[in-house]
Formats: structure tokens, sequence, C-alpha cells
């Protein structure tokens, strides 16, 4: 009954997820965070017989300190850059859409998905809005975050959730705009390189639609630049495991560039929505060197959207679009 409900829980609630991040650049924080992530079976489907010897007795306590590290290189005096720049983006959305709360949460860590989901399940929104700040659908991301969507909310009608926006207009223009505005900078590179995060090759076989998604991402992309076919290539990042995962690979192909005399190469990650470890310490740092190593100069990493307006822009206008339709 509506006189129940007070005028703030009557709102629609918004909530922007992202995947998560360690609270601080230790290795307990990082084992903590990496436990929660790698125990989901939708990240690892392995039986838990066999992984859980593996992930207890050898990635948690050899990959923990080691990534504690990594992180320590890219942290920010507030925080790691996942949440800092979430939060930023969170608090833009939020100018965007004063009539909603706007609130993030991250599907590992903290303020994790279940408590935010709850939190708001109770208050009584009429509408709660989820984005999982993932532009291409995957079931290693997207699909996790249904997952807690359902267990939180069931089929009441009050939570929906957008599986992606990969192909969003405001989006793809909001990173063309801010690859243009890299070159009016700093000139335009020999070539333009799209890397994203990576998947198991084995779950693109099995119908995971994030590839083909990533593929018609950066065509949108290079066809808002008006660039010619050849100038822009997609590469994948960040594998974990022995099995192939999507290829080309993206250190492999900058090696290759590399030996093959091209001296100056524009890096853009538009998988992620804002940077991460994964873009500032993996293509920025690591990459970057692999590069010199063979033969490169100069890479330059083009920074993700993060909160920058044309970002919060888009992003606010796709949940308007979408709480407009969740009658
Ligand atoms: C953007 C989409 C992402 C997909 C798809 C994805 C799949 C995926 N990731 C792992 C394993 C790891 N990923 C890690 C970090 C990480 N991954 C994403 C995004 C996607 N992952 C982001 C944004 C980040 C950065 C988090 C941060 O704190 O900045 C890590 C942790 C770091 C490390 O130990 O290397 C792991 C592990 C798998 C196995 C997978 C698909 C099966
Ligand atoms: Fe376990
Ligand atoms: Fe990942």
């Amino acid at each position: 009954m509506s006189e129940s409900i007070s005028p703030r829980a009557a709102r629609n609630a918004v909530v922007l997820v992202n995947l998560g991040t360690p609270d601080a650049p230790t290795p307990k924080a990082v084992r903590r965070y990496l436990a929660e992530f790698l125990h989901d079976y939708r990240v690892v489907a392995l039986s838990r017989w066999l992984w859980c010897p593996i992930l207890h007795f050898v990635i948690l306590p050899f990959r923990s300190p080691r990534v504690a590290k990594l992180y320590a290189g890219v942290w920010m005096d507030d925080g790691s850059p996942l949440a800092v720049h979430t939060r930023r983006l969170t608090a833009a959305v939020q100018a965007d859409m004063p009539d909603a709360e706007v609130v993030y949460a991250m599907r590992y860590g903290n303020p994790s998905l279940r408590s935010v989901l709850t939190r708001l399940r109770d208050a009584g929104h009429a509408r709660v809005q989820v984005l999982p700040l993932y532009p291409q659908y995957s079931t290693t991301t997207t699909a996790s975050v249904r997952d807690i969507v359902d267990e939180v909310f069931g089929a009441d009608g009050v939570a929906r959730m957008r599986d992606d926006y990969h192909l969003d207009t405001d989006w793809v223009e909001a990173v063309a705009a801010s690859i243009r505005a890299h070159w009016e900078t700093h000139g335009r590179g020999e070539r333009l390189l799209f890397s994203f995060h990576g998947i198991p090759q084995r779950l693109a076989d099995a119908g995971d639609p994030y590839p083909v998604q990533c593929r018609a991402s950066v065509d949108a992309i290079v066809q808002a630049l008006g660039l010619a076919p050849g100038e822009a290539m997609l590469t994948f990042q960040s594998r974990f495991g022995r099995e192939p995962w999507l290829q080309p690979y993206t250190d492999e192909t900058l090696k290759a560039l590399g030996g093959d005399g091209i001296r100056v190469i524009d890096v853009v990650c538009p998988g992620f929505a804002v940077d991460c470890l994964e873009t500032l310490e993996e293509i920025a740092l690591q990459n970057a060197e692999i590069f010199h190593a063979h033969g490169g100069k100069d890479l330059r990493y083009i920074p993700c959207l993060n909160d920058a307006p044309a970002h919060a822009r888009a992003l606010a206008a796709l949940t308007r679009r979408d709480l407009d339709a969740h009658v």
C-alpha cells in the first residue's frame, strides 16, 4: 500500500555492479578476494574435488603475494583503482539521475552485491534496476551477477537487470570520443589495438556470446572513428590457467608488431568500464614493457571511460530507458 512506503523507498534504485577488488594491496586481502572469485562456478566450473586442492594449496598461496605486489603498484590514495573509479562513476550517474537512488556493488569483495540488493529489497523500492558494468555479456561475469539478483529477488518483478550494452550508441560514441581526444593530444599511433579481457575458448565454443559482442563493439567504434579496415586490431588479454583462451593474445600480438617494425601503438580497453589492475598494470606497464623489449618504442594506453561525463550520461540514459520499460 502506497501510504506505508516511505518516499525514499518508493524511488527507483539503480545498482551499478562491478567485478570487485581486494580491500587492501596485501597478500591476506588479495587471498580473501581471489578465494571468493575463484570459488564461483561461473568462473571455474571444475569439480570441487579437483579444483579446491589446486586453489587452496597452489593458486591462493603462490598467486596472492605476487598479485598483491601488482596491486600495490597501482593502488590509489583512496583505494584500489577499480573501487575508486566505480565510486566516482556512481556519483556521476547519480548526478544525472536525481530521481533515483544510484548505488554500486561488487560481485566479489565489498560492498557485496548480495548485501546491497538485500538492503534495497528490504527498503521496499518500487523498482530496482541492475546494470552490470560489463558492456559485453559473458557467462563468467554477467550471468554470475544475475545469479545473485535471482537469489535475492526471486521472481517478484521488482528487480530487473540489463545483460549488455555493447552496441549502445551513446556508449560507442563515448569510447570513440575518448580515442579522438587521445589522438588530438598525442597524435595518432601507427596502429589502434582494442584489448579485451579473455575467457577460455572452450566457453566461446559452448556458446558464450562474449567474443562476438567484443567484435561487434570494435566494429561499431571503428565505424564511428571512420577508420579503414586494418588500422585497428582486436586482441584478448589476462589469460588464467593452461587451457587456450580467446585469441589473438594481446602480449603475443605486441611482440609480433614490435618485430614487424611498428614503433608507436595506441591501446584501448573498452571491455572495462573503469580502470583496474588489468588495464593500469597489465596493459600500461607489463604490455608496454613487452612491446619495448620487442622493438616497439611507445605504447600509449588510452584510459577507460571511468567517470567521464559522456560515460555517466550514456549509462544514465540507458538505465532510464530500462526503468521506463519496467512497468
Ligand atoms: C571485463 C570482463 C572480465 C571477464 C570476461 C573476466 C573473466 C575472467 N577473469 C578471470 C580471472 C581473473 N580476473 C582478474 C581480474 C579482473 N578481471 C576483470 C574482468 C573480467 N574478468 C577485472 C575488471 C579484473 C580486475 C580486478 C581489479 O581488482 O582491478 C583476476 C585477479 C587478478 C589476478 O589474480 O590476476 C583473476 C584471477 C577468469 C578465470 C575469467 C573467466 C573464466
Ligand atoms: Fe574450496
Ligand atoms: Fe578477470
